[in-house]
């Protein structure tokens, strides 16, 4: 048990799928894993763990930002001895060179965030996705027959904001997209020697204003979900 997750210890796999939204770590559990426990409910953050094709995978949310996914994670990584961390998110793209629905396995996170310098005394603003999993993702997306693409993306701690120009860490880096958590968890991971990757669903397109539909959601995601799944029991 940690500060806030409430699982015993064992009761984490050593791979989590971390969603941001607690409801969709409920609908990965009750859709694609088998023998499912809840292990956590703080906060109604769900955690649960079960099998996923005869191997034990865990998922559970981080919450949105890189303050909740840095304490998720570090909690998971250092009092349950959680290996790897594969994010499941949604993003905006920055450009309409990219369409809804389009799959991102994020290479580099860029952002603003003082989280990895403030936490571990790590100064870049760019961080690498940490580990082989990353190379997995893209490996089993071609099994898959999955279009999946190696991007940089903005991690922001802004969601709304005055000024609809494209901020300055996003155009510096050639950032394609934005989301709000993969900086953080990378910088957790790199402190501590642990892998995570990030792998994104495009869910709007900021310039033109285009969106998937909340009753397009469950289906828009289930690639994403089904491409952390296969990846993961190959870990
Ligand atoms: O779909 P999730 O994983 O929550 O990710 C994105 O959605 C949230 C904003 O709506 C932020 O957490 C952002 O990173
Ligand atoms: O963080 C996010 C996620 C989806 N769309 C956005 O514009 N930002």
């Amino acid at each position: 048990m940690s500060v806030h997750i409430a699982a015993k210890k064992g009761e984490i796999a050593k791979t989590v799928l971390q969603p941001g939204d607690p409801l969709r770590a409920k609908y990965i559990a009750d859709h694609f894993l088998t023998e499912v426990k809840l292990v956590s409910q703080t906060r109604n953050i769900f955690y649960f763990t079960g099998l996923y094709k005869g191997k034990e995978v865990s998922v559970g949310a981080s919450g949105m930002g890189c303050a909740s996914i840095g304490i998720y994670s570090y909690e998971l990584f250092t009092e349950f001895d959680v290996d790897t961390i594969i994010r499941i998110g949604t993003c905006g793209a920055y450009t309409d060179e990219l369409k809804v629905f389009d799959l991102l396995n994020v290479e580099f996170a860029a952002s603003e965030s003082t989280y990895a310098k403030f936490a571990w005394e790590i100064e870049d603003e760019k961080l690498k996705h940490q580990g082989n999993t990353f190379d997995l993702l893209n490996q089993t997306s071609k099994d898959l027959s999955l279009e999946i693409k190696p991007t940089t993306i903005h991690t922001s701690d802004i969601f709304y904001r005055k000024s609809q120009d494209l901020p300055a860490i996003a155009a510096k880096y050639n950032c394609a997209a934005v989301e709000m958590e993969a900086f953080a968890l990378f910088a957790n991971a790199q402190h501590l020697g642990k892998n995570a990757a990030t792998i994104l669903t495009v869910s709007d397109i900021i310039p033109t204003g285009d969106y998937i539909s909340a009753d397009q959601r469950e289906k828009a995601l289930k690639p994403m979900i089904e491409l952390a799944l296969e990846t993961a029991i190959k870990i």
